[in-house]
Formats: structure tokens, C-alpha cells, sequence
């Protein structure tokens, strides 16, 4: 049976990101958090744009200071005062100053700064105290970033410090990719939706609420096609309607053996090329990959757990690059400590849910109490980590290291 890993590079691999000149748009800077930057940011500014000071103090010329000392302070007779957003209008000349505050421009003439502190003021005199380093608390132009160099490059998300730099940049607007559109079906006879009253063999469909979610949480947008009955004619109209809208299609239940799980007949007939229909893993083994020209196709088991957990796994990365993010797409993995032990066949990849705990600085995973069968959506509530149980290794003990995929 394939492996998840094996199963993961096929995924990866089939998977065309957006295109940095077809599918980017353009937002308003406030909008952009969480957005992923589809052109490269060059500015044609300096940062700092200008020589200014670091402190509040006075700006000198490092020659006239350098031998200043507590027992001996050099006096300089001040001659101007610049606050921050002003343009110093005198040179200053040897054995003189300019009062000078934080974020002001340097004063032609002067090359460092001595902070107020060292100093003493009486009226336009002031005395030095101690001799600064040559350039002290001077913040050069371009000493931060040079105009013309890259600011920021493509494919990166953009959080409060990248939106500090666009700012900065004068950048109001960025181009960012466009949301990756998700459509997410749920099929089987016995689905209902929450507010509809339950005959008997009904059960809620969970899973296109789940599934939603955590689409919405990775920043794609989400066409919900909603219930299916298991119908070949059915499942295959909203199967063409889902690929010609949507980047990824998740349908969820169908895939495994049953008579009545037509999934994988229904994407061969419409051309898909299948790429697996089984994964060395549990919960998770009948998850289906398929693609077609312009859209990956997910079929995922349709136990809640199963579901969920082979989203976590398998379609957060391919979002992730799929909307443009140039790395990172594979989950958090820490190595942490088990305060249970934890139990596999061996034979498959095992996935345990649980809780991550945070204990004087270090992780331990707990794992989520009652019954763990992959059609127990119960525990999984407070889910935020998957301890995972490799191949051939069928225990874990109670304090044991074991990796875990953040959620
Ligand atoms: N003979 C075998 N039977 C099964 C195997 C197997 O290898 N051989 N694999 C089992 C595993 S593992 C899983 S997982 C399931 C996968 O089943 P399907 O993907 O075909 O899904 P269904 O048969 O439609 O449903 C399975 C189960 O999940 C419930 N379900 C389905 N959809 C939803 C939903 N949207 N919300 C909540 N719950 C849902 C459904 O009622 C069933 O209980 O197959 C095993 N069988
Ligand atoms: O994928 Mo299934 O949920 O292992 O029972
Ligand atoms: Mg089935």
C-alpha cells in the first residue's frame, strides 16, 4: 500500500500553484492580512530615508567631543533645534551643536549624536560629559534597506510585520493571489442537515461543516455543494459542476468497498486520472486522489475522523501551495513527549488525537480520552495536535518522545 509520504509527494507534485499574473488581485493594505503576496515588493525609497537620530540629544561633530570627559566636558554652543519632521536649516560648524530629538534629520556638519543624558543644557551652551563612539546614535540612510533591492519577495503571507513594510513603502494596495476555491460535497443516504429532524439510520452530515471550516481557516473560499445521496447520476452531475468551479474538490464518504461507494467509478468515468485510492495510514486508508486538467480531486473517507484527519494531513499543504505560499506548506511537526502510551497495528502510519500541553516550556501530548474508532467525532472537540505512530512502531510508552502535527 502506498505510503503517506509517498502519497503526500504525488499530492504535492500534481498540484499547478496560481498564477502570479492570471489569478492575483489587487486589496486594500488593511485587507491583505493572511493574504499571500503574488508580485515581489522593490521600493524605490531608502530606509532610513534620511541620516537621523536615534535619541533625544544633541548632534555634534565627533572631532569636537572625542577628548570630552566627566572632569573635563567639552562646551558647545547650540544652534539650532530640530524636532523629528523638520529640515535643519543651519550647518553645524566646529564647536558647535544642534539640539536634536529622536527620528529628527541630521544637521549638515554633524556626525553623531550624544544622547541627553551625558549632557547638560544651560541656555544655548552645552556640556559634554563623555566622549561618544564616532557616529553614535546616528541611523544612516539606506542603512536598513537599500532602494532598488527586493523588499519583500512573492509567495510569502502577509501578517502585521509585513503590513508595517508595505506601509512604509507607501504601498496601499498590494497584489496578492486570489483565494483558492474549495468546493466540499458530502455524500451518503442516511446525511441530514443539523436542523432537520432525524428518522431512524440518520445522521447529521458533520463533515461538510468541518471540512468548511478548516478550508475558511487556511484562507480559501468555499463553494458548499451540500448533501448527495449515494446516486451514480446524482454524484457525478455535482462532481462536473464542482470541477469546473473550483480549484480542489473534497467530497467526503463513497471511497471505501462498499456497494454503495461509487466515488472512484464516477471520477474514472469522467476522465479523472486516479493516482491512489489507499493510504498506508489510520484513520485515513481510503482516501481517493484523482486529478483532472484544471482541478485536484480529494475523495475522503467519510468517518468524521478519517476525514478530518486526512484534511490536516494531505489538503492543508495543498492548499498552502496551491494559493501561492512559495514554502512552508507542510504542517508543524514537534518532537514531544507522550503522557499516555499510545498504541498502533504497526502495520499502518498512525494517527492518535489529542492535546498538546504546555508544561515549563515543553510539550506533552495527551491523548484524547474515550473512545478512539474513526467514527467518534466526540473527542476530537479541543483536538490541536495528531501524535503519529510510524510505520512498524506499535507502542509508545508513557513519557516517551513521539512526533506530533500541530494543528
Ligand atoms: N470492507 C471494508 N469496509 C470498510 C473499509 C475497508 O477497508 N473494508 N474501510 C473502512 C474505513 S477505514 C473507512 S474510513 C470507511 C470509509 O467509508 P466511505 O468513505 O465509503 O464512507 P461511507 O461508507 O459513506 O461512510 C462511512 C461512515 O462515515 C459516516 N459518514 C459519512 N459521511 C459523513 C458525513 N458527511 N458526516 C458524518 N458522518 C459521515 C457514515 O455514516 C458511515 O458511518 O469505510 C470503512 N469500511
Ligand atoms: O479511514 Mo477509517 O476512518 O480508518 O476507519
Ligand atoms: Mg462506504
Amino acid at each position: 500500500m502506498l505510503s503517506v509520504r509517498d502519497a503526500e509527494a504525488t499530492i504535492l507534485n500534481s498540484i499547478q500553484p496560481l498564477d502570479n499574473q492570471r489569478d492575483i488581485e489587487f486589496v486594500d493594505l488593511l485587507m491583505a492580512n493572511n493574504r499571500i503576496l503574488a508580485t515581489p515588493i522593490i521600493s524605490s525609497l531608502d530606509f532610513p530615508h534620511w541620516d537621523n537620530s536615534a535619541m533625544d540629544g544633541f548632534a555634534v561633530r565627533y572631532a569636537d567631543v572625542q577628548q570630552a570627559r566627566a572632569e573635563k566636558p567639552i562646551i558647545l554652543e547650540v544652534v539650532e533645534e530640530i524636532p523629528a519632521g523638520y529640515k535643519p536649516q543651519v550647518t553645524i560648524n566646529s564647536g558647535q551643536a544642534a539640539r536634536i530629538f529622536t527620528g529628527a534629520v541630521m544637521p549638515a556638519g554633524a556626525d553623531t549624536v550624544i544622547m541627553q543624558e551625558k549632557t547638560h543644557r544651560q541656555e544655548n551652551r552645552v556640556s559634554i560629559f563623555a566622549a561618544p563612539q564616532p557616529q553614535e546614535f546616528v541611523r544612516h540612510k539606506g542603512d536598513f534597506y537599500k532602494a532598488g533591492s527586493e523588499l519583500l519577495p512573492a509567495g510569502i503571507s502577509l501578517t502585521a510585520s509585513e503590513i508595517a513594510v508595505l506601509a512604509a513603502a507607501q504601498r496601499d494596495q498590494v497584489s496578492v493571489f486570489r483565494r483558492p476555491r474549495v468546493a466540499i460535497f458530502s455524500s451518503g443516504n442516511e446525511l441530514v442537515m443539523p436542523e432537520e429532524a432525524l428518522q431512524p439510520g440518520q445522521i447529521v452530515d458533520s463533515n461538510q461543516f468541518a471540512l468548511a471550516t478548516l478550508v475558511r481557516e487556511l484562507g480559501a473560499e468555499v463553494l458548499l455543494l451540500g448533501i448527495v445521496k449515494d446516486d451514480p447520476a446524482a454524484l457525478k452531475e455535482i462532481i462536473e459542476y464542482a470541477i469546473v468551479n473550483s480549484d480542489i474538490v473534497l467530497s467526503s464518504g463513497g471511497v471505501s468497498v462498499g456497494d454503495y461507494d461509487y466515488i472512484e467509478k464516477i471520477l474514472e468515468s469522467l476522465g479523472a486520472k486516479i493516482h491512489f485510492r489507499a493510504v498506508q495510514m489510520r484513520p485515513g486508508k481510503p482516501l481517493t486522489f484523482a486529478t483532472f486538467p484544471n482541478t485536484l480531486y480529494f475523495g475522503l473517507p467519510g468517518n468524521p475522523v478519517a476525514a478530518l484527519v486526512t484534511c490536516w494531513r494531505f489538503v492543508q499543504p495543498t492548499i498552502k501551495k496551491l494559493a501561492g505560499l512559495a514554502k512552508g506548506w507542510e504542517g508543524k511537526s514537534l518532537k514531544v513527549r507522550s503522557r499516555d502510551e499510545l498504541i498502533s497495528n504497526g502495520k499502518m502510519e498512525t494517527y492518535i488525537w489529542g492535546k498538546l500541553h504546555l508544561v515549563n516550556g515543553v510539550y506533552q501530548f495527551q491523548k484524547a480520552q474515550g473512545n478512539d474508532s474513526s467514527g467518534n467525532l466526540i473527542n476530537l472537540a479541543q483536538t490541536n495536535a495528531l501524535a503519529i505512530l510510524p510505520v512498524g512502531k506499535s507502542l509508545v510508552s508513557v513519557g516517551e518522545e513521539v512526533f506530533v502535527l500541530q494543528l
